[in-house]
């Protein structure tokens, strides 16, 4: 278990912190922190803050937004940016970017769970330049180069 700062910007989360609904849970459901009902008319999007911010500090973690299944399934409510990615040093307000993918207009309800936040582990890549790679397996084969079946 990973301890990260969190600062509440909407007194309504004290009570309503994220948790990990069961304890083999991957995501931290993330709530729609608006003063008033929000309709997302058919295919359109908008900013909707979480009245939340974290700082993960460490660059060898990150956090990615996710869509909540039901949502995006029965409703199509995804997310504008479809994965929004947290970086280690960002300390701002978490924001979802809620896109209406579907034909019929939805109304997000204040304080209803709209996304969920993975943390994950990143590895930061340093490039070195080279000429040539030594021999794989694949090679320079691309899409469909290891056959149909
Ligand atoms: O769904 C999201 C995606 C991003 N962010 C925040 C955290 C992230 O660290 C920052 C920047 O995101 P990103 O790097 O994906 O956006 P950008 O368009 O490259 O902006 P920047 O130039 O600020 O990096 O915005 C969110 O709050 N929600
Ligand atoms: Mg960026």
């Amino acid at each position: 278990m990973l301890d990260i700062d969190i600062k509440i910007l909407d007194p309504r989360l004290t009570d309503q912190l994220p948790t990990y609904a069961t304890p083999g849970s991957a995501g931290l459901d993330l709530r729609a922190c608006l003063d008033a009902p929000l309709t997302l008319q058919a295919n359109a999007w908008q900013l909707v803050p979480t009245g939340m911010a974290i700082y993960l500090k460490d660059p060898g973690y990150a956090a990615l937004i996710l869509p909540r299944s039901g949502l995006g399934h029965k409703h199509g409510i995804v997310l504008g940016n479809l994965v929004g990615l947290i970086d280690s040093d960002y300390q701002g307000q978490l924001m979802v970017s809620a896109w209406n993918r579907s034909s019929t207009a939805f109304t997000i309800e204040p304080m209803e769970r709209i996304a969920q936040l993975v943390v994950v582990p990143v590895m930061q890549a340093r490039f070195k330049v080279v000429n040539e790679f030594p021999a794989s397996e694949r090679g320079e084969g691309g899409y469909g180069s290891t056959g149909k079946a």
